[in-house]
């Protein structure tokens, strides 16, 4: 990468913000290393978020999986089994931090506004105002199998729904006057909440709102209510860019100053001591992360059959996709394409290239966040905060709990050197981390 001038930078004086994303249902953590720790054992999450606050992140976020990711019946490959609940998680490592922010997802797809906002508040106070809620609206049919009242909705009236729901919620976190809460009423299509709160506000007075949806009604709903954007965009400079002024216009749409909205992609970073062993680490990652078994279930998802008889080394199925009402909702990995078009085109580059049906899968992973030495990364990070493309990554480690560690060691020294991170918490809450307003209340 040439190194700009600091007058073709947009946003010269930029820092750089890092949250850890440790997601609810991936196939990024390498759990088969002996480096690895366990999934659920509280100590995994205490080592992560006491890493992350010693390298001055503002976030550890929790990514939340109500189901499994299973294809006919089999759990995927290399999924994480056995996941607590983020909220109460987070509870319990706000009393073991004193700075970084907690960072929960929840969905409006099947919770209650006034219950799920009462218990964000909660770890709002307890944490002195260091929580945010990261709004997802949950993409599949799957996951609502594993609720009573079921449910799946459709893409338009979960963004609807989701509207609502915060706006519930805010509506409860406006309730306390500092004296007294005035009770929530509340009767639309979706919900009937007659509810007096009980929790007072915390020193940041809302929780912070992160939304991760990228669909243009995801991407307008953000843009009318939340804080952050976390976004897929963490890969290629132009398509985060694209992404970034996207969020910027609709921010402006939406009667909001232009960088009101933060952008947050999720990513992944390598670090090594020289560009030789940079690769050779990459390719062990993509390795690990992308198995015989995961590639046989990604493409599955993408037919609607088992393929785990396939020969991971041989050609991709000849035939079509099955298609089925549930299969456009299942999988987060076809993300809302067609699997027949997607196939075609998968088709299409597995014959280009001469590539199997693992060499596929590789290939289309294999630009899944930054590689380099501390010194190319800090350039490289820097560079995509001042260009404008993103205001900081959402890092998601290959390896838990460990995974934090040469970044907080190596990555962050380096962006400190280039004036491109922080030396210290600019504050004590996350709203003050992130540099952002207070929230508009009623009052
Ligand atoms: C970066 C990112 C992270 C997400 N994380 C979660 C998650 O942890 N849990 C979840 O249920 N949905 C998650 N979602 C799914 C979204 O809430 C949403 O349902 C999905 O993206 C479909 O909406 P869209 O068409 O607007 O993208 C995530 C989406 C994105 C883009």
């Amino acid at each position: 990468m040439t190194t700009p001038s600091r007058d073709d930078l947009r946003f010269p004086d930029a820092v750089v913000h890092f949250g850890v994303f440790f997601q609810g249902v991936n196939h990024s953590t390498i759990w088969s290393d002996p480096r690895s720790g366990s999934q659920i054992a509280h100590s995994t999450f205490v080592q992560l978020v006491r890493t992350a606050e010693r390298g001055l992140f503002d976030a550890f976020f929790l990514g939340e999986g109500l189901r499994l990711r299973e294809q006919r019946g089999k759990i995927h490959d290399l999924d994480v089994v056995g996941r607590p609940d983020a909220l109460t998680e987070l509870a319990t490592l706000a009393g073991l931090t004193t700075h970084i922010g907690l960072v929960a997802t929840q969905n409006t797809t099947y919770n209650d506004p006034a219950d799920l906002a009462r218990r964000l508040a909660s770890l709002d106070v307890l944490s002195g105002g260091r929580a945010a809620w990261n709004v997802v609206t949950t993409d599949n049919a799957w996951t609502g199998e594993n609720f009573r009242r079921g449910g799946y909705l459709d893409h338009a009236d979960r963004y609807e729904r989701a509207a609502r729901f915060v706006r519930t919620a805010q509506r409860v976190w406006d309730s306390w006057d500092g004296r007294r809460f005035t009770p929530v009423d509340v009767q639309d299509a979706f919900f009937d909440v007659e509810f007096t709160p009980t929790v007072p506000r915390s020193p940041q007075q809302h929780p912070v709102l992160f939304q991760a949806g990228d669909s243009p009604a995801g991407r307008d709903f953000a843009t009318r209510t939340a804080d952050v954007v976390f976004s897929r965009h963490g890969t290629d400079h132009a398509d985060a860019l694209e992404f970034a002024d996207d969020i910027r216009r609709r921010t402006v749409a939406a009667g909001r100053p232009e960088g009101d909205v933060l952008v947050l992609p999720g990513t992944q970073i390598v670090v090594a001591d020289t560009e030789a062993e940079v690769e050779e680490k990459a390719r062990w990652v993509l390795e690990q992360q992308v198995t015989p078994a995961t590639a046989l279930s990604l493409v599955g998802q993408v037919w609607g059959e088992d393929l785990s008889h396939l020969d991971p080394d041989g050609p991709l199925p000849a035939h079509d996709p099955v298609i089925t009402d549930i299969d456009g909702t299942r999988g987060a990995h076809r993300a809302g394409a067609d699997a027949r078009v997607l196939a075609q085109r998968w088709r299409a580059v597995a014959e280009e290239g001469g590539f199997s049906l693992r060499e596929l899968v590789l290939h289309h992973s294999s630009e899944r966040g930054f590689a380099g030495t501390a010194s190319q990364l800090a350039d490289e990070l820097a560079h995509w905060v001042r260009s404008g493309a993103s205001d900081g990554f959402n890092i998601t480690p290959y390896l838990v709990p460990s995974g934090l560690d040469d970044i907080v060691d190596q990555l962050v020294p380096a962006l400190q050197d280039r004036g491109a991170y922080p030396r210290e918490y600019a504050g004590t809450t996350l709203r003050e981390h992130l540099g952002l307003r207070a929230p508009l209340t009623r009052r």
